[in-house]
């Protein structure tokens, strides 16, 4: 049997009450006007460069302004392609509580949820079976809900962990709809409520949920799942396929189904959602392609079992804040005249728990994932941030009108699968859509499923998905959807921060470029804004420069910069001030406190001092075929030391990592042209021509406040390693002396 092409019928809206709306941000005009004038401001500021270049007399003074004109276009480039995510913001709202006016719940399309994670010990099996469970007990008809977990660590603690889940999800899921829980996470909801004000029934399940999180934890401490945990022979049998040779890296494909919905009920009587395990089948020859190879076994393992017309994804960490989220996007994928819109996926925003009041790291990612989506949305969509979206599963098998059919027939969308089948037949199938050999000159990864080539396959993906025709729509409730947890230490968030830049430079640099394909596959406006992701590396070309050049020429009193009594020098005030400030209204605009964005501004120039640069880095290193590139997973661990000065707002430097060098270096030059400057002030003749760079000089001083801290006035554990001030002192200097070797010729 097939269904149509979206694999569930629609509902018009016609007469009914609205599902949802949208309107234009009020700063829409205001936005317009300004980019008006700072492109002016900017053409004459580029003429301003070509007339020095032309009047450059050495080759010394020729170098230093094709530098600086080489960070300022790129600079401009950036501040244009943001420009596209200004054009046309737009809010929109929607409306749950009509829903089931419109569509009967028993018309509800059914909804599989991918849940992805990759190692025990990163992130703890406890945090993903959180996640599981929070989503098991959305407020859906349970015989329309499956969740899968890929495990690529193939561990049996993971399983093991899940397997608990079930028979805890068995009380938790009739306690939640009894009690309309909000937090549907076990954790979050002890942790949220009140405990003074707990039933008797509520301390019983904290008590459940208590043994079930030790006996997890227990296992994973140990390592293994020892005897005394197995309760059944059918469990024994489960974990024999943890033989000797089995490594995370090397072993073949696992599927359990740990819950069916056609057999298995809760503790009151009503069935369970399906939930399954998958561990797909890994061999040390054949490539895996990370989180994107994960997801697109779940899609074939899923499409065998359940095959739901829609499809979440979500990190391990990423639990539900809001049993009701599904409703939220129905409003949207139920809404008939939203079909010829080809809406492909609805995307939340991802929000964190535990960010500190001043979010020292600026991790909560205001711009990506809450203002530009905004932007995006007004024009064909925000891109896809890799957890709490919901695809309709159609949009994986070509664009909206170029269908295009996998392999074998039951993986197309349109395929119906009556019940979930435990059928031996079906389970081999399964089995064998997880091998690792299954997409060998196949489609998948290219042309259908979730896209390779990039280490950020979210953003890979869905920019795909755009060229093809899909659209997408950002739906971001005042209560959140999801909420993960971010990185709290500079370290992790750098490398982090790294990872994505190698994947966005893969794209760039690719045949499928955001600015050569992507403004004509979408249209120029989604180009340049997905062009403003893919190129935001180039940001540390300016900001090294920048960092460097004025203060070595300072050091050697050359002036490079405009004179303070010059009109170009109110030009460059101009620039600079404009484009900060309206960075600043937007980040205010959206919510953001003064502190928030001076900490967010402050990472933007150690990102390009770091991640940035060893990014690049990295990925020349793997195009010239020195060294391959990996998926290094963020830890979800805390350290409860780490923990207490993040929560102080207290850098965490901590580890002698070389990730920090170019920024120590930084902050050594900064400081040094600064006092040298200052001296400077009652001797040098030429004090009028340095003015702007003492200024930045000054500027990146106290941007750089946690270094010197880190440096000289702290002794715990989070301060800068002395290994690393010595080599960045070693290298200050080299760079001073060749510096004022070719400055003083
Ligand atoms: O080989 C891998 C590597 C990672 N993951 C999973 O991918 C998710 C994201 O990994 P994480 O280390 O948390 O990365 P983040 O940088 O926090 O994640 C962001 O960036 C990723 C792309 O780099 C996206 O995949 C994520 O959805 C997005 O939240 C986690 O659930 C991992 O378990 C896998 O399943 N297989
Ligand atoms: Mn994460």
């Amino acid at each position: 049997m097939e269904r149509n092409q979206r694999g569930f019928s629609a509902t018009t809206t016609h007469g009914g009450p609205p599902l949802h709306t949208v309107e234009p941000l009020a700063r829409t005009m205001f936005n317009r006007l300004f980019a008006v004038v700072y492109t002016c401001g900017l053409i004459v500021h580029f003429s301003h460069h070509a007339q020095n270049l032309f009047q450059s007399r050495s080759i010394l003074s020729f170098s230093i302004h094709v530098s600086l004109l080489l960070s300022d276009l790129v600079l401009a480039f950036m501040w244009a392609t943001t420009q596209a995510l200004r054009m046309c913001p737009v809010q929109r709202r929607q409306f749950p509580e009509n829903l089931e006016k419109v569509v009967r719940r028993s018309e509800f399309p059914a909804l599989d949820v991918f849940i992805c994670t990759a190692d025990p010990y990163k992130e703890p099996p406890i945090t993903v079976v959180n996640t599981a469970l929070s989503v098991l007990a959305y407020d859906y008809p349970t015989d329309k809900l499956s969740v899968f977990v890929s495990d690529d660590g193939g561990s049996a603690l993971t399983l093991f962990a899940f397997l608990e889940a079930a028979k805890f999800g068995r009380y938790w899921l009739p306690f939640c709809r009894k009690n309309d829980v909000m937090e549907r996470s076990p954790e979050e909801h002890f942790m949220a409520s009140d405990h003074d004000h707990w039933s008797s029934e509520t301390r019983e399940i904290k008590t459940m949920y208590e043994i079930m999180k030790t006996r997890v934890e227990f296992v994973v401490q140990s390592g293994k799942v020892g005897d005394q945990y197995i309760s059944s022979d059918e469990e024994r049998q489960i974990f024999e396929k943890w033989t000797d040779g089995f490594t995370d890296q090397d072993h073949p494909a696992v599927v359990q189904i740990l819950l069916d919905n056609g057999k298995d009920l809760d503790i009151t009587g009503h069935s369970m959602p399906n939930l399954i395990y998958v561990s797909r089948e890994k061999s040390m020859t054949s490539h895996h392609h990370f989180k994107g190879g994960a997801l697109n076994a779940l899609l074939r393992v899923s499409a065998l079992l359940s095959n739901a017309p829609i499809v979440l994804t979500l990190d391990c960490d990423m639990y539900s804040n809001n049993p009701r989220t599904p409703h939220q996007m129905l409003c949207y994928f139920s809404d008939t005249t939203i079909i010829p819109y080809h809406l492909g996926y609805v995307q939340f925003p991802q929000r964190f728990k535990g960010i500190n009041k001043s979010d020292t790291y600026s991790c909560e990612y205001k711009r990506m994932f809450h203002i530009n989506p905004m932007g995006l949305d007004g024009l064909r969509g925000p891109d896809y941030f890799g957890s709490g979206t919901f695809f309709l599963r159609r949009t994986f098998f070509g664009g909206p009108s170029t269908p295009i059919s996998p392999e074998i027939p039951e993986l197309r969308p349109a395929h119906i699968v009556n019940k979930l089948s435990k059928s031996q037949e079906i389970l081999a199938l399964a089995h064998f859509v997880a091998g690792c050999n299954y997409e060998n000159n196949t489609n998948w990864g290219s042309k259908i499923g979730f896209r390779y080539g990039s280490l950020v396959e979210d953003y890979n993906t869905g920019f795909m998905l755009h060229c093809e025709g899909w659209k997408s729509i950002f739906c971001n409730p005042d209560r959140a959807a999801f909420y993960g947890y971010a990185p709290i230490s500079l370290v992790d968030t750098l490398n982090q921060s790294k990872r994505w830049d190698i994947g966005l430079l893969e794209v760039a640099f690719s045949k499928y470029s955001t600015i050569t394909y992507g403004v004509r596959a979408i249209n120029p406006l989604m180009g340049l804004a997905y062009s403003h992701y893919a190129f935001s590396p180039t940001w540390s070309i300016p900001i090294t420069t920048y960092a460097f050049l004025p203060q070595l020429a300072l050091l050697n009193q050359v002036s490079i910069l405009p004179k303070g009594s010059e009109s170009w020098f109110l030009l460059y005030v101009f620039l600079g001030v404009g484009a900060y400030g309206q960075d600043f209204l937007d980040f205010v605009l959206a919510g953001g406190t003064v502190d928030r964005w001076w900490n967010d501004q402050r990472m933007w120039m150690i990102k390009g001092l770091s991640s940035q640069l060893f990014g690049f880095i990295e990925f020349l290193a793997k195009h010239i075929g020195i060294s391959t590139i990996s998926f290094n997973v963020t830890s979800k661990v805390v350290d409860g030391e780490q923990r207490r000065r993040y929560d102080q707002g207290i850098f965490e430097f901590g580890v002698a990592s070389p990730i920090f060098i170019p920024l120590v270096m930084t902050s050594m030059i900064n400081f040094v042209s600064f006092v040298r400057g200052v001296f400077g002030i009652l001797g040098w003749k030429d004090m009028e021509g340095l003015v702007m760079q003492m200024f930045i000089s000054a500027f990146v001083m106290v941007n750089c406040w946690p270094v010197y801290e880190a440096m000289v006035m702290r002794i715990d554990k989070g301060k800068m390693s002395g290994k690393v001030v010595v080599i960045a002192a070693i290298l200050t200097f080299a760079l001073y002396e060749s510096a004022s070797l070719i400055l003083n010729k």
